[in-house]
């Protein structure tokens, strides 16, 4: 059987409940997908030796081209090709380096002299990247057009930057070779992350390579929820299911506010080296509420027990990571209007903005519910009820969906024959 002419790859974003940041200092944190608000990657066969990627979301206009064979591939070595251990791999500087010239410099296709910002370069390097070190000469496709659509807002702390590198990964190593679609009800990789032999984690070790380009130093917990989906306890690497998370309900309030995860992690690295007596406990309390919350939930506490408990680790976790300055004051807005129908908010991913997780108790009137929307919209914020869990990484062989098809698509999602690796 020919391989498919077109892939259709999707992850989705996540939300994290408890210990952001800490987790980059390998302590637990506690986080799971968010079903709806998922990226997805068209992947179109060409035979012209090219690569155009699309990056409309990043507010680039015109596609990106580049001839395969101006990529450095002398500077590939093994350190770029082989992606064995989670954790331990590093990424080849030099091969990065050039690769980012070539995005400014070298890009064929910017006829129209596009302006390319640092974050626009960043998301082509990554593609670039991953496409030199994977790059197979089995391929029987010479070069790909790649089309991005996502309703996960951008740089917001709802996991893009994962949710892009998962798709990129799972959707090169399809079109280089490297695994292949499952068939339906085929057990492929399940949600063993330390089993190295499953393509899942052949897909989260090089999202993790390209979150790393983004990021700098990634804890790795948003390409693996990204990756496996579900609700879990991250730490070191290492995930664990906590299913009873899934049961609770979340306001996601985005603030609009811009901010960088990279900027963010490393502005906590530098009050880290500088203050390590007092930012070391201040992350190992961090660490406790992530405890305390596995130890709850599991507890067979009544629910409104359970909500109040919950709702005090909100507030610790809170403020917390203010004092590790990541909070915004557009946070403590949410916080604020929502403490007024007696709710609990903290940030959720990196902060500085971005977004605000409300925990919406079970008696909460779904009337104060929209009042809190509406006084939220009213000033400038979006906002949307969540509940977290379901698929990760999600396959559709596309052969015969045309590229308009997908970008003029209201619901990819209602595509048929999707194929989910857990
Ligand atoms: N749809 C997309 N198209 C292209 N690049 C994207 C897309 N989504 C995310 N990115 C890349 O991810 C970067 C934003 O990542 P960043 O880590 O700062 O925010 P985030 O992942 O949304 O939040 P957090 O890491 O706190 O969860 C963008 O600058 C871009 O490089
Ligand atoms: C801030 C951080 O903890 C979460 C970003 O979503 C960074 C990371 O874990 O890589
Ligand atoms: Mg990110």
């Amino acid at each position: 059987m020919s391989s498919p002419s077109r892939y259709l790859v999707s992850a989705p974003g996540k939300v994290i409940l408890f210990g952001e940041h800490a987790v980059v200092y390998g302590k637990t944190a506690i986080a799971g997908s968010l079903d709806g608000l998922r990226t997805y990657v068209f992947f179109e066969k060409r035979d012209d030796g090219f690569l155009e990627l699309n990056l409309p979301k990043l507010g680039l206009q015109h596609p990106l081209l580049w001839p395969i064979s101006a990529l450095p591939y002398s500077k590939v070595t093994t350190v770029s090709k082989e992606n064995n251990s989670l954790q331990e791999s590093t990424i080849n500087e030099e091969l990065l380096k050039s690769l980012k010239e070539i995005v400014l410099d070298g890009n064929a296709g910017n006829k129209n002299n596009q302006e390319i910002n640092e974050l626009q370069q960043v998301a082509a390097s990554v593609f670039l990247y991953l496409y030199a070190s994977l790059e197979d000469k089995q391929t029987s496709w010479c070069g790909t057009t790649v089309h991005i659509a996502s309703n996960l807002p951008v740089g917001a702390g709802l996991g893009s930057s994962a949710a892009y590198s998962v798709c990129l990964a799972t959707g090169l190593l399809l079109v280089l070779g490297h695994i292949t679609i499952p068939n339906y009800g085929e057990k492929v990789g399940g949600f063993n992350i330390s089993d190295s032999s499953s393509p899942m984690n052949l897909i989260n070790r090089w999202a993790f390579q390209a979150e790393k380009i983004i990021h700098g130093t990634p804890s790795g917990i948003d390409n693996a929820v990204a990756t496996y989906g579900g609700a879990v306890s991250f730490s070191k690497g290492v995930m664990e299911n906590v299913i009873e998370f899934q049961s609770l309900r979340f306001l996601l309030t985005n603030t609009k506010v811009p901010r960088n995860t990279r900027t963010l992690v490393a502005n906590v690295r530098k009050l880290h080296d500088k203050c390590p007596h007092i930012v070391v406990p201040i992350l190992e309390a961090i660490e406790g509420i992530s405890s305390k919350f596995k130890e709850i939930i599991n507890s067979g506490d009544s629910q409104k027990e359970l909500n109040q408990n919950i709702e005090e680790l909100i507030d610790f976790n809170h403020y917390l990571l203010n004092s590790l300055r990541v909070g915004h004051p557009s946070i403590d807005k949410v916080r604020e209007i929502a403490a007024q129908y007696s709710l609990h908010s903290k940030l959720t991913g990196a902060g500085g903005g971005g977004c605000v997780l409300t925990l919406l108790r079970d008696d909460v009137p779904n009337d104060d519910i929209m009042k809190i929307m509406l006084n939220l919209t009213s000033i400038g914020f979006e906002c949307f009820e969540t509940k977290v869990g379901g698929h990760g990484i999600s396959i559709l062989d596309a052969s015969t969906i045309s590229k308009q098809e997908f970008l003029s698509s209201e619901n990819i999602q209602q595509f048929s024959g999707w194929k989910h690796f857990n």
